[in-house]
C-alpha cells in the first residue's frame, strides 16, 4: 500500500478526497490534518470512514518529516501551499506532491493535472498541479475544437456554493445566496488566464455561483471559422472522447444532476445559429468537487504510479 498524507483535510475538497480512499486498493492514509479539527473523528466529516477512532492531526509545516507518506496531496486555501512544497521536498525527496489549488498551475517544472488531456506527462509525475474545476470543464469543452475558433469563445459559469470552500466568504454566504445568483470575477479570473493559456487561445469567462451545493454548468457560446451543424459538433466531440469511461457526450443538453456525486463530465446540447452557421453553443457539466478535484487528482495519482487511472473511482456512480 502506497501512504497518503492530506494537508487540508477537513475542507470540502480533501474530504471529497478521504472519501474516495475508503474503497481504494493500493493506497491507505498515513495523516489528514487540520488545526481546526484535531483530534476530531474523521468520520464527522466523512460519514463513510471506517475507522471510528481515527482523528485529524494537527501538523505544522516543520514536522512533515515525522510523517511516512509518499503521496502528499495539498488542500489549502490559494497562496499557502508553497512553505509545504519546500518542506515536503527536503524530507521527502522522492515523494509525489499534487496541489489542489491554483499555485502552481503556471509554473513549467509541474505537471498539470487535465487527465485524460496529458496522460503521457502524468505517467511517473511527481509534481502535479490539478486543474481549477471551472477550468476543467470549460477545457473538455475547447480543446476538440480549439483550432476552428475565430473569436474568444465567451464562457457563463454557474457553480455550486461547494466551490467557495468551507473558510466563510461572500459567495458561501447562505443568508446572501438563499434564492440568489451572485455573478463575481467577470473579467481576470485565475480560470480565465488558465483556460487560455492552456488552450493557447484567449477566453472570456463570467463565473457565478448559486444556492445549491455542488455541481458546475458551463454554457459557451463559440465562434467558429467555418461553418457548422449540430450534428457536426456531436460527431466530432463524440469521437474526440470515444473510450474515454469518464466523458459522456450527448445530444441532448446535460445538467448538473446527471453528473452529481460521479466523476464523470459530460458535454452536450451542440447547437448551431440557423442564421448564422459559424455560431454554435455547447454546454458541459460536472462535479466541482469530484471531476473538478478529488477524483480527478485521484485519477492523476493513480497515472503517476502506473496504477489503473479509475482505481478508487469505481465505487462511486459514474
Ligand atoms: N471547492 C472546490 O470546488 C474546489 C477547490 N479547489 C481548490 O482546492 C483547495 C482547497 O479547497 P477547499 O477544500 O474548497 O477549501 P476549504 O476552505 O474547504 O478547506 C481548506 C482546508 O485548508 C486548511 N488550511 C487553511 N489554511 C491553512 C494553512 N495555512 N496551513 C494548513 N492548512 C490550512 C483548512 O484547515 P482547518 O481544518 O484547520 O480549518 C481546511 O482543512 C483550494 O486551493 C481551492 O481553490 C480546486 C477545485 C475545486
Ligand atoms: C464558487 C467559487 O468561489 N469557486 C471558486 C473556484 C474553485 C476552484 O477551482 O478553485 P482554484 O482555482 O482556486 O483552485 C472561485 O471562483 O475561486
Amino acid at each position: 500500500m502506497r501512504r497518503l498524507a492530506l494537508i487540508g483535510g477537513r475542507g470540502y475538497t480533501g474530504s471529497e478526497l478521504l472519501k474516495l480512499l475508503v474503497d481504494h486498493p493500493g493506497i491507505e492514509l498515513a495523516l489528514a490534518s487540520s488545526g481546526s479539527q484535531a483530534g476530531s473523528p474523521i468520520r464527522e466529516q466523512v460519514p463513510n470512514w471506517p475507522d471510528p477512532d481515527r482523528t485529524y492531526t494537527a501538523l505544522a509545516v516543520d514536522e512533515v518529516a515525522r510523517v511516512d507518506a509518499e503521496i502528499w496531496v495539498l488542500a489549502l486555501p490559494n497562496g499557502k501551499s508553497a512553505p509545504w512544497v519546500e518542506a515536503i521536498e527536503k524530507a521527502h525527496p522522492d515523494a509525489l506532491i499534487l496541489d489542489l489549488g491554483a499555485d502552481w498551475r503556471f509554473d513549467e517544472a509541474w505537471v498539470y493535472g487535465l487527465s485524460e488531456w496529458n496522460r503521457d506527462a502524468l505517467v511517473g509525475a511527481r509534481r502535479i498541479a490539478n486543474p481549477g474545476c471551472y477550468a476543467t470543464g470549460a477545457q473538455f469543452g475547447l480543446l476538440p475544437i480549439r483550432d476552428w475558433l475565430v473569436r474568444p469563445p465567451v464562457i457563463f459559469g454557474v457553480s455550486g456554493f461547494s466551490g467557495a470552500g468551507r473558510t466563510p466568504s461572500p459567495r458561501n454566504d447562505p443568508d446572501r445566496l438563499r434564492d440568489n445568483l451572485i455573478p463575481y470575477s467577470l473579467s481576470g479570473h485565475v480560470h480565465e488566464r488558465e483556460v487560455s493559456t492552456r488552450l493557447g487561445r484567449p477566453v472570456r469567462f463570467h463565473p457565478h455561483v448559486a444556492p445549491f451545493f455542488r455541481g458546475i454548468s458551463l454554457t459557451m457560446a463559440i465562434d467558429l471559422a467555418d461553418p457548422t451543424s449540430g450534428a457536426e459538433l456531436l460527431a466530432h466531440f463524440e469521437a474526440c472522447y470515444a473510450g474515454e469511461a469518464l466523458v459522456r457526450v450527448s445530444e441532448a443538453i446535460p445538467e448538473i444532476r446527471d453528473v452529481a456525486g460521479t466523476p464523470s463530465l459530460a458535454v452536450g446540447g451542440f447547437t448551431v445559429d440557423e442564421r448564422n452557421p459559424h455560431r454554435a453553443s455547447l454546454v458541459v457539466v460536472l462535479d466541482n468537487l469530484l471531476k473538478g478535484a478529488a477524483s480527478q487528482a485521484l485519477q492523476n495519482i493513480n497515472l503517476a504510479f502506473g496504477l489503473d487511472e479509475r482505481s478508487g473511482l469505481e465505487f462511486i456512480d459514474s
